[in-house]
């Protein structure tokens, strides 16, 4: 039986995206205490395939799981998945029930960054408390070792575990979605769809004026539309840092291929994180000259001269 590990424990937003990949049904699912730790058990091999969020739609990258798979040992991204998200506020069944007498409040740092004109709002006494997941912060209000009064949690794990509901709706933006990803051991690539994503760590080379021009080039020659970049520095020392890009398209294809043979000319330390298909299908057009049938058209005209 494959096994799936997730950022726990139940009730997380994370679980709720588990629960929407195909593969994981019927699996074992493991719940664990962080992102990092998730995916070092894929790297060991003692679970197949780890679900981290990765990508906020309000908040952006989630820098815990951008840095983790940008460097040790390779990792594939196998399939994306998206999960709207909306909170609410949960006290502890025996502590103060109403919003002025709320003194902390604990929940996880994506959480808290989206309800925090709310809590701004509503609870102004109330100092953040950063648990590990919404989830571990809901669980510990039921645990006498844990002092706060509220977390912030899915509303399906309020009404699980019974714990009161201070406040529902609270996030500051609705329709905030998040990204999750499903990674496993880099191995073969999953077939492509037609609506897929490819996702890259690329360094940025130091003291080369135009470098990320450069870069953005190989991209934009060959009609390859991205869909996400950040930088992120590299912990090296101040300065330097390392692009954290998806675009449209999968490896098999050859204008994206050809872009990352290119960048891999430019820069070897570029690191290929996989092709997947894109969680909302979505028929990209490309330019007509750089369909796989431009591209051999190409190549044939060219061995033509040379084979005369
Ligand atoms: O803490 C959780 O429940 C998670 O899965 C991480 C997270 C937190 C906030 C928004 C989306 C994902």
């Amino acid at each position: 039986m494959k096994t799936f590990a997730y950022l726990g424990p139940e009730g997380t937003f994370t679980e709720a995206a588990l629960q929407r990949v195909p593969e994981a049904r019927g699996a074992d699912h493991v719940p664990l205490g962080s992102v990092i730790t998730a995916l070092n058990q894929v790297r060991s091999g003692e679970v197949d395939a780890a679900v981290v969020p990765i990508e906020n739609s309000v908040e952006g990258g989630v820098t815990a799981t951008l840095d983790a798979i940008a460097s040790g040992d390779e990792l594939h991204i196998v399939r994306e998945v998206l999960v709207p998200i909306s909170f609410v506020l949960v006290g502890r069944p025996d502590g103060p029930q109403s919003l002025p007498e709320l003194h902390s409040v604990a929940t996880h740092t994506h959480a808290w960054a989206q309800v925090r004109i709310w809590a701004e709002a509503n609870i102004p006494n109330a100092a953040f408390v950063q648990a590990a997941s919404t989830a571990a912060g809901a669980h510990g209000l039921l645990d006498a070792s844990s002092t706060y009064d509220a977390a912030v949690c899915a509303p399906h794990l309020a009404r699980h575990l019974g714990l009161p509901i201070l406040a529902e709706g609270i996030e500051d933006t609705p329709d905030a979605v998040t990204r999750f990803v499903v990674v496993a051991k880099a191995g073969s690539l999953p077939e492509p769809t037609g609506s897929d994503k490819t996702s890259v760590v690329v360094p940025l080379p130091e003291d080369r004026p135009g470098a990320l021009g450069q870069i953005m080039d190989q991209f934009s020659t060959r009609g390859v539309n991205l869909t996400r970049i950040e930088s992120r520095p590299t912990g090296e020392s101040l300065g330097t840092y390392f692009f954290s890009i998806d675009l449209e398209g999968h490896l098999v294809e050859e204008r994206v291929s050809a872009a990352l043979a290119a960048l891999y000319r430019m820069i070897p330390g570029v690191r290929f994180l996989g092709s997947y298909p894109g969680a909302e299908h979505h028929d990209y057009t490309i330019p007509e000259y750089t369909t796989d049938e431009a591209y051999q058209r190409g190549r044939a005209w060219v061995r033509s001269i040379l084979d005369r």
